[in-house]
């Protein structure tokens, strides 16, 4: 977790703090009280990746508003929106997961959120004072990937119906004239596995950019890769906003050549790099 104090003057300082884990498993955290004396503005970033982060984010938002007796706006950056996928109930008996989260931010009285490239329109929609950074301006920031869109170097897979809207947007954006190709995940409605990738259109020798928000174990783009290679494309790369890669980057050898995400998920020096697939890490 990162905290920075701004002043009235313009200045931006990376707070020190002491946080540490008490040997029954809970969190404390304390800051200094003298760092605060010209504070107009508080932020704070985190990656909110496992739970205990979220305990103490809100330990943290509670000290810091006690310390400036809640008079202070506080800003909170949480790139990777956790439990966003959970953003309905599937089957009778499960929780809202992206709600019960949103209830956690909430509850924490902050005067801004900023979350990048949301899962769906839900969490946004939950999220009280949320600034929602969109997938197309996070892709933006890549040079080698911009480039290539506007020159018309590359086509457009959206991978499944969830993600056509913002893979139109990115050809909105950098060249209208792109094409952009519909694939779709046919899942076993009871396990939810993906039994089919179908691909609407042509890929045969074209360089293609399947993008997207999230690749946590890879399956989508696994099966999506598969077929693609299938059907000819000649070069395939992906950019995904949040990249989790639980199951590491070699699952993707020999499918997918390179590899495009932000450091929304864990810092550039956290990734583990394959030694044949090319990773560009687009640090914010
Ligand atoms: O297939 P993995 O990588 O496990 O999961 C990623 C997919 O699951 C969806 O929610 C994401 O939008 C993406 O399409």
């Amino acid at each position: 977790m990162e905290i920075f104090s701004h002043t009235s003057t313009g200045h931006k300082t990376l707070l020190n703090f002491d946080y540490f884990t008490f040997s029954g498993g809970e969190e404390h955290i304390r800051f200094n009280a003298s760092d605060f004396a010209e504070t107009t503005k508080i932020e704070v970033f985190e990656r909110l990746t496992d739970s205990s982060k979220l305990i103490r984010l809100m330990l943290a938002v509670d000290a810091l508003k006690r310390l400036t007796y809640g008079a202070i706006p506080i800003e909170l950056t949480i790139p990777y929106f956790p439990y966003a996928r959970q953003d309905r109930v599937c089957v009778e008996g499960e929780a809202l997961g992206a709600a019960v989260m949103a209830q956690f931010i909430n509850n924490m009285g902050l005067s801004k959120v900023t979350i990048w490239d949301a899962h769906s329109d839900v969490s946004p929609a939950l999220i009280n004072n949320v600034v929602n950074v969109p997938q197309m301006a996070l892709l933006a920031r890549c040079e080698e990937l911009s480039t290539r869109l506007a020159k018309g170097e590359l086509t457009l897979i959206s991978p499944d119906a969830g993600a056509s809207k913002k893979t139109l947007k990115i050809a909105e954006t950098f060249n209208s004239e792109l094409d952009v190709i519909q694939a779709q995940k046919v899942r076993d409605l009871k396990t939810g596995n993906i039994i089919e990738t179908q691909i609407l259109g042509d890929v045969k020798g074209k360089s293609v950019l399947i993008a997207d928000d999230i690749c946590d174990g890879g399956r989508t783009f696994i099966e999506l890769a598969k077929v693609l290679k299938s059907q000819g494309a000649a070069e395939i790369s992906l950019f995904i906003t949040h990249g989790i890669f639980s199951k590491g980057l070699a699952v993707f050898e020999g499918l997918i050549d390179a590899i495009y995400t932000t450091d929304s998920f864990r810092p550039v020096n956290e990734f583990k790099p394959s030694t044949t697939i090319k990773l560009q890490i687009i640090e914010m």
